[in-house]
């Protein structure tokens, strides 16, 4: 399918006609939170041109909203209907008139966080992530805990901690103790880390009681973003025997502003990894006819390097099989429930999604070009996560970035 705009968009465009990430934006001009769609190097405020152009009034107040929330409420019909209209409105030049004025240059407007986030579920679905923190965590031990090829590992994050990209991320102190320490000590984290992550973003809600099964992903999942789950070492290897990650994550988990509406991605579906354990009858997606392997290219900047190349088609569980677990004992999801994949990393060198990885534990250390090294993160240096992925006729679907810089500890 061949869509061209009369915005004329290059044919390398990252947010092209088959994109279309929804987000929140305000200008300087109105500090009201309204939704936006990148196109080009343009925002397009939707509700704008739905009320000059005349839609049905209940999608104009889905689209009329400070948050995605509404919309993301709305479920797949919708999603799929106010999809029609944008692209519509974007390729047929008698709505020229009408959108044109209501675009503003990505440039001039600051973007917020797109959805209120509900519950916050961190998986741990990359076997090669897996089997490094396994070894450096639990030396000695199996890389992979005897669960992991049954069921995909999750642990419930703190939602009221996620920020938008480009928030800055104050350095977490709290209980540190090395393995030579006879006792712990309190202090600022000396091992600030990153995780490279895809997170997916739930619409339509389930009711208490209910599991949503692999082919009812669509139905429920409205879009992919970025996420950073900052990850403070020191204080994890402490605390986290033997309920899991606690205060080594809670301090902040950052996502990208634009959601990938899942339509944008059908170009980007893969088969996941062959599986060597035979998944119980419900995560079995051997069979299915289109499994929820996406093939999303990540790359890692530290201070504006590329550290790191994440391949997310390598993935062992996939989104779908995440949904279905999370939901298979009865838990309801609601609109703005947000999952991550864990963290992305491949099985070579420079594909790892997190430092402690990528340098294993500090023993070599990332060179950056100004002469320094590092091994975890310091004070001032910035992260940036960006993704991409294969779309219709050649074209490749951008994610933006999410980005934050590591300030001090506050004493
Ligand atoms: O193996 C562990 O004990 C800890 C693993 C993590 O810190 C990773 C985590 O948050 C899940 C993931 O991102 O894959
Ligand atoms: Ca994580
Ligand atoms: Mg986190």
């Amino acid at each position: 399918m061949t869509t061209a705009s009369w915005l004329d968009l290059p044919a390398d465009s990252l947010f092209g006609i088959h994109n279309l990430p929804y987000g929140v934006f305000t200008t300087p001009d109105d500090p009201r939170p309204r939704i936006g769609v990148a196109v080009g190097e343009q925002v397009l405020n939707v509700a704008a041109v739905a009320n000059t152009v005349g839609v049905d009034p209940e999608l104009t107040d889905l689209l009329d909203a400070t948050t995605l929330n509404p919309l993301l409420g709305a479920g797949r019909p919708v999603w799929t209907q106010v999809r029609a209209l944008l692209t519509e409105w974007l390729t047929d030049p008698a709505f020229r008139s009408a959108v044109e004025p209501e675009l503003t240059p990505r440039q001039d407007v600051s973007l917020h966080l797109p959805f209120q986030v509900g519950d916050y579920v961190d998986f741990y679905a990359s076997e090669h992530h897996a089997a490094n923190l396994g070894r450096l965590f639990r030396p000695g031990s199996e890389p992979l805990t005897p669960n992991w090829k049954h069921l995909p590992i999750g642990y419930h994050g703190r939602s009221g901690t996620v920020v938008v990209s480009g928030t800055p991320v104050v350095r977490p102190q709290g209980q540190r103790k090395a393995p030579a320490d006879a006792v712990p000590n309190f202090g600022p984290s000396r091992r600030l880390d990153i995780e490279a992550e895809v997170g997916f973003v739930v619409g339509a809600p389930t009711e208490l009681g209910d599991s949503v099964p692999l082919d009812g992903f669509a139905d429920h999942v409205f879009g992919v973003c970025l996420v950073n789950d900052w990850s403070a070492r020191d204080i994890q290897a402490w605390e986290y025997v033997p309920l899991g990650p606690f205060l080594g994550k809670s301090f902040a988990t950052s996502v990208s502003p634009w959601v990938v509406p899942l339509e944008a991605l059908r170009q980007a579906r893969v088969a996941p990894p062959a599986r060597d354990v035979e998944p119980l009858p419900y995560l079995d997606d051997r069979d299915a006819k289109e499994p929820w392997g996406l093939d999303l290219s990540l790359e890692v900047r530290l201070n504006g390097t590329v550290v790191s190349r994440p391949p997310f088609a390598a993935m062992y569980w996939t989104a779908a099989q995440q949904l279905t677990h999370m939901t298979v004992n009865g838990a309801s999801v609601r609109p703005g429930d947000l999952f991550a994949s864990g963290t992305v990393s491949g099985p070579d060198r420079g594909t790892e999604g997190a430092l402690i990885e990528l340098t294993w534990n500090g023993e070599r250390p990332v060179a950056l070009p100004d002469g320094t090294t590092r091994s975890f993160l310091e004070d001032g240096d910035e992260v940036t996560i960006t993704a991409t992925a294969p779309g219709p006729d050649g074209s490749v679907i951008g994610f933006g970035e999410v980005s934050g810089r590591v300030l001090p500890a506050r004493g």
